[in-house]
């Protein structure tokens, strides 16, 4: 199907709105055009009338075209204005639309798929594009539709006075509608592509530039990176310049050959008079309506500039959409029964374009309450279980059981449902503290929260901080100390009480002593159904669990019982 077709296809649900916008837009524009047509004629009759002297002037009905003038007047201005009303929100629930769409497909591909994109690209893309996307209706195919649908009712309506003057006017309106923005549009293409382009390019820096701005300044390279921004910038500014001296000389183009037409009307208008075929009054009147009729195409050439670049956007947006996710979703899908016991027979997982295994023939049981640490030197696959268990990549040996059912039958948000995280590198989100504890669960009461915090070693500087709970931490946690991030996060899994929780170096950053009572807490407060997995380098920390298990070269190795 092609780019275009899809996004109609996301248009459908909103087709009935679409379709009273455009209807309000062509009532406008006809209105606009039959309030100088009638006016034309108005002032020419009113002349000839009074020039005619008192007879006809008696017999001149001024009442009937200044009700007319009014009518079109009014409806001009009711139109415009509920048009607007309705093709901006037709508008905005399109964005809205095509935002839920692409979500839904990118959440599957998380983290495996998307860890591939650069995330400033990825973050542009789905703001950017999508908006871009959403202008499809508003800004592309509602001038393009309307301009058609009004210059039809033009010609044909100065056709029923003079058909050489409607095909003069329909020439017109060809060359300007359709002729001359299809000539700049091709001409400023490789430019709107390469702004497209450079664009990307700059917003994925920038966004990798504010991420890691400490980084860059340690490394030095924060010259070097200032000065990448500042050319691509200035490549974009020339672009613009060259799309814009096009469009400006196809805008000009537009209204010289606008003027050649109502000119050429007259002329034909004015022959038809000479040969007894119109009145002196339909003159002005044919020639006003005539330029009134180039007022439609006024957004027609940045529409077909604008469509380009939706094509672009779209084919991105869906490029990344229709990436299948790493792990196919489960065709009969199973829900884990208590107790959660989970077992690893045989199972072997390789990365996408890895050469070797992260984890070859590996066994491994773990009942459901057991206290144990996953103890083993860097790149051994201690995380990989947790990418495994949390469905975020495939294995392709083996087999592997939870709470009774094969893995491969159990969705990645089921599995999240019984299993709560703190990873290496976790986030935290921007707000208070309370935000990030609500959303790790947001049925908590404060009292559950305060207890979590206690768990965590954290309800002391939390208490010591005037805002409490609403103390602000920043982005991804900045106004935390490294230990205070990482508890947090602990309190926040603590809060969701799953039935397994797996925590990834839970006291690093921590002294002696609140390792200590971290630990303390942990193995006190969570009941005895919950599922301890410790992946550590620490001895002291390993030695609090019951069991420790040892992974070297992506196998398990029962190393003891403590
Ligand atoms: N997304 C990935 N793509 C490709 N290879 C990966 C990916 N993640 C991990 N690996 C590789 O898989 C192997 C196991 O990695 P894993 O992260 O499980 O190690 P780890 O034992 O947790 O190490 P550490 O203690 O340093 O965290 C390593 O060789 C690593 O390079």
């Amino acid at each position: 199907m092609s780019t275009l077709a899809r996004i109609i296809g996301l248009m459908r649900p909103l087709r009935g709105r679409m379709a009273l916008g455009l209807a309000l837009s062509v009532a406008a524009s006809l209105a606009n055009f039959g309030l100088l047509f009638l006016s034309g004629w108005l002032l020419a009759a009113a002349a000839v009338a009074g020039l005619g002297g008192i007879a006809a002037r008696n017999a001149f009905n001024l009442f009937l075209p200044a009700v007319g003038v009014r009518f079109f007047a009014t409806m001009r201005i009711l139109a415009r204005y509920l048009e607007r009303l309705v093709t901006h929100d037709a508008t905005l629930r399109l964005i809205g639309r095509v935002r839920a769409w692409s979500f839904e497909r990118l959440a599957p591909q998380a983290p495996a798929v998307l860890a591939r994109q650069r995330s400033g690209d990825m973050l542009f893309r789905f703001v950017a594009d999508t908006d871009r996307m959403g202008q499809f209706y508003l800004e592309v195919l509602l001038p393009i539709a309307s301009a058609a649908i009004c210059c039809v009712v033009f010609v044909t309506v100065t056709g029923v006075f003079s058909l050489p003057a409607a095909v003069v006017l329909a020439v017109g309106l060809v060359v300007c509608g359709g002729v001359l923005p299809g000539v700049a549009g091709a001409l400023s293409a490789h430019g709107m592509r390469r702004i497209s382009h450079q664009q990307d390019v700059m917003h994925a820096d920038l966004t990798e530039v504010l991420q890691g701005m400490g980084e860059f300044m340690f490394l030095g390279a924060a010259r070097t990176v200032q000065a990448r921004i500042a050319d691509r910038d200035a490549d974009i500014r020339n672009e613009r310049r060259r799309v814009a001296l096009i469009e400006g000389g196809a805008r000009s183009a537009m209204t010289v050959i606008a003027m050649m037409s109502a000119a050429g009307v007259l002329v034909m208008a004015d022959m038809a008079y000479g040969a007894g075929a119109l009145s002196a009054a339909c003159l002005p009147m044919l020639a006003l309506g005539g330029l009134a009729a180039f007022d439609v195409l006024i957004p027609v050439p940045a529409a077909w500039q604008l469509l380009g670049q939706v094509r672009v956007a779209a084919g991105r947006v869906f490029a990344l959409c229709d990436t299948p996710p790493c792990v196919p979703a489960p065709a009969r899908p199973g829900s884990p029964r208590a107790p959660f016991d989970l077992s690893l027979s045989g199972v072997g997982l390789r990365y996408p374009g890895a050469t070797h295994w992260a984890l070859r023939h590996a066994d491994l049981s773990v009942a459901q309450g057991a206290h144990v640490a996953l103890v083993g030197p860097s790149g051994a696959g201690k995380s990989t279980l947790v990418n495994l268990l949390f469905r975020f990549h495939d294995y392709q040996e083996g087999q592997v059981r939870f709470g009774g059912v094969d893995l491969r039958d159990v969705d990645a948000d089921v599995m999240a449902r019984h299993i709560g995280v703190v990873a290496q590198d976790f986030h935290l989100f921007q707000g208070s503290i309370r935000r990030n504890l609500t959303i790790a669960c947001p049925t908590a009461t404060e009292e559950a929260m305060w207890q979590a915090l206690q768990v965590a070693q954290l309800h002391a500087f939390v208490q010591s901080e005037p805002a409490g709970l609403d103390t602000l931490i920043g982005e991804g946690g900045m106004r935390l100390s490294g230990g205070q991030a990482r508890r947090l996060a602990v309190a926040q899994v603590v809060l969701r009480s799953p039935d397994w929780i797996i925590l990834d170096e839970p006291t690093e950053g921590l002294d002696a002593r609140t390792e200590r009572d971290l630990m303390d807490a942990l193995l006190q407060a969570l009941p005895l159904r919950t599922t301890i997995i410790c992946i550590t380098h620490n001895p002291a920390v390993a030695a609090r669990m019951g069991r420790v298990v040892r992974v070297e070269g992506g196998r398990f190795h029962e190393a003891g019982r403590t």
